[in-house]
């Protein structure tokens, strides 16, 4: 299988903190990749390093057979590199239509031949959205606001969708039914990278998962490696609202 990402020796200090600190790793094409860790782990921190919103310290991540580490976050969701933000970054004051178009006119000479419009269509229905385009975004409960973050992501027909915290706030039904919405995104070809603290949905969701905390990699491997790793239960698992 082809890598399509590849972060070496990722490093990003803030003053005397090492949010991120010497993280490695590779994720190949079609992948589910889940990154699980304690609150402060640094998950957070290294996607921005990897979507470029942050500049790190030392280390180079690698993209679609270049290094994207020198490049804006707007050159890197070009290059296919989508992302949601834990905070999501809805436009209250307009309907979930109009946020996918605003999302996708930076993205136009992603999609081809096909429009914007074209675009949202085909996201709204795989993120089970397609009768809701007219409604405001200024009320919608939180599952339809999660879609929608990922729905905006996908507007730029994205190789690697990066994730972070989608099930948050969640109730079980909605983390059930995020998991199928996600495993569906990779179906149709993206490269999954997925922050959750949701332990039951990383581990029926995820090929690999890499466990993070204090900004170092404690282990990385198949979800039940991962969960039976006595450093990772020790550092993290019983610790958060994660079964
Ligand atoms: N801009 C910043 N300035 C200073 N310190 C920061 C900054 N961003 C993050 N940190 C620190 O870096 C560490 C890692 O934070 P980060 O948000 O990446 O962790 P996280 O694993 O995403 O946590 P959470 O699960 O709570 O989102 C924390 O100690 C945090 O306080």
């Amino acid at each position: 299988m082809t890598d399509v990402l590849t972060v070496r020796g990722l490093t990003r200090h803030f003053g005397g903190v090492r949010a991120v600190d010497d993280v490695s790793f590779t994720v190949a094409e079609g992948e589910i990749f889940g990154i699980i860790g304690p609150n402060g782990a640094g998950k957070s921190t290294l996607f921005s390093l990897i979507a470029g919103s942050d500049r790190a310290s030392t280390g180079t991540v690698e993209a679609f057979g270049r290094r994207i580490d020198g490049l804006t976050p707007f050159r890197r969701s070009r290059l296919g590199l989508g992302r949601t933000f834990q905070n999501s970054q809805i436009f209250g004051e307009s309907s979930i239509a109009d946020n996918l178009v605003i999302a996708g006119i930076a993205h136009e000479r992603r999609l081809g031949k096909r429009t914007v419009k074209d675009q949202a269509a085909i996201v709204l229905k795989l993120v089970g959205l397609s009768d809701d385009g007219s409604r405001q975004t200024m009320s919608l409960p939180l599952f339809d606001q999660q879609r929608l973050s990922i729905a905006m992501a996908l507007m730029g027909a994205p190789s690697i969708l990066l994730l972070d915290e989608p099930s948050g706030g969640l109730v079980e039904q909605e983390v059930v039914a995020l998991g199928r919405l996600l495993d569906e995104i990779r179906d149709t070809g993206v490269t999954v990278v997925v922050i959750d603290h949701k332990m039951r949905l990383m581990t029926t969701l995820c090929d690999r998962i890499l466990a993070m905390a204090t900004g170092e990699v404690l282990f990385e491997g198949a979800p039940e490696e991962v969960v039976n790793d006595p450093g990772v239960r020790t550092a993290y698992l019983g610790t958060k609202e994660d079964r």
